[in-house]
């Protein structure tokens, strides 16, 4: 992985290259908020933007990104398949949808957005059909722990290239990312700000001092040095610049395992066993 600079990517098992650090628009509004949180996160170099059609607002993404001066082949767009449109057509025809929101004739990452029972095996084939037609550069899932994957390996013919899930501090899940490095499957962190609870963190503060940097810059640094990528979500052109800002320190291997102690496998979001939606 180069991490040297805000270009720094990693190669995904089939040879795509993906932007290390991303814009999540999680519960970003539909609208100018996300135009303009897009806009901010192109202008200061970001060249990743992380959606999902539940968000409601692949269409202000498709329009910064339109809009944009940067081309489009140049940025990283992934949105997700919704659970409700799981299964095969109409996870065809939930892509089709998506990229008329987007304004785009391609993705670079579609994903299964959770391991919804009896139908991610039939939702991954479409993945594998589009895949196959050259509609998606990559194709990934999340929300899925070991056992959903060791379960869609049965009838798979490609394995995904990325598993994004919650990751941060409090929530490692070493034996999966561990799990997932062996398989070449790319681990992507969502809430790597424990959707800023992290700032709160006593450890965190200490060693932000230390290093002479924000929280925020402190967690995402331990992300890329643990080899995952990363989509904090900001609205806020100050912090989408500051959160990018990651290519100038590093934290000591000491200080990076002080970090990943922390993990006490405590979530801010849904449970993958566990979720009703
Ligand atoms: N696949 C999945 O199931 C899921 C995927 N995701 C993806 O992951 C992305 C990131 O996760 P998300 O849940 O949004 O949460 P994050 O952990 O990225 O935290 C976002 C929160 O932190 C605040 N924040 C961001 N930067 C700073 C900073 N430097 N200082 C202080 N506060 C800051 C934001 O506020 P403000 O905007 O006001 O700056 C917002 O309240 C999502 O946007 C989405 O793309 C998220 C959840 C589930
Ligand atoms: O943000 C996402 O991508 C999610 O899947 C979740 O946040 C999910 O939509 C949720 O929290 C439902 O309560």
């Amino acid at each position: 992985m180069d991490i040297t600079n805000l270009k720094g990517t990693v190669r995904l098992s089939n040879g795509i290259e993906m932007p290390y650090l991303g814009l999540g628009v999680f519960k970003t509004k539909e609208g100018k908020e996300v135009v303009d949180a897009v806009t901010y996160a192109l202008d200061a170099g970001y060249r990743h933007i992380d959606t999902a059609a539940v968000y409601g607002n692949e269409e202000g993404v498709g329009v910064a990104i339109a809009q944009h001066v940067v081309d489009r082949k140049d940025i990283f767009l992934t949105t997700k398949v919704w659970n409700a449109d799981q299964g095969y057509d109409s996870t065809l025809k939930a892509f089709d949808a998506s990229l008329d929101r987007l304004k785009t004739d391609y993705l670079d990452l579609y994903l299964v957005h959770w391991p919804v029972k009896e139908k991610y095996k039939e939702t991954w084939r479409a993945l594998e059909q589009l895949y196959a037609d050259g509609r998606i550069k990559a194709i990934g899932v999340s929300n899925f722990l070991q056992h959903h994957l060791e379960d869609l390996f049965q009838t798979a013919k490609v394995t995904p290239m990325v598993n994004q899930l919650e990751f941060h501090p409090y929530l490692v899940q070493q034996r999966l990312l561990d799990f997932c490095q062996q398989h070449q499957i790319q681990f992507e962190a969502w809430s790597p700000l424990m959707q800023g609870k992290a700032f709160e963190v006593p450890l965190l503060q200490e060693l932000a001092v230390k290093y002479n940097v924000s929280v925020a810059q402190l967690i995402l640094r331990w992300d890329l040095q643990k080899g995952v990528v990363t989509i904090p979500k900001s609205v806020r052109r100050d912090r989408v610049i500051s959160n990018a800002d990651l290519f100038n320190f590093s934290i000591s291997e000491e200080d990076v395992e002080k970090i990943s102690a922390l993990d006490r496998g405590q979530r801010v979001g849904p449970d993958p066993d566990n979720f009703n939606f």
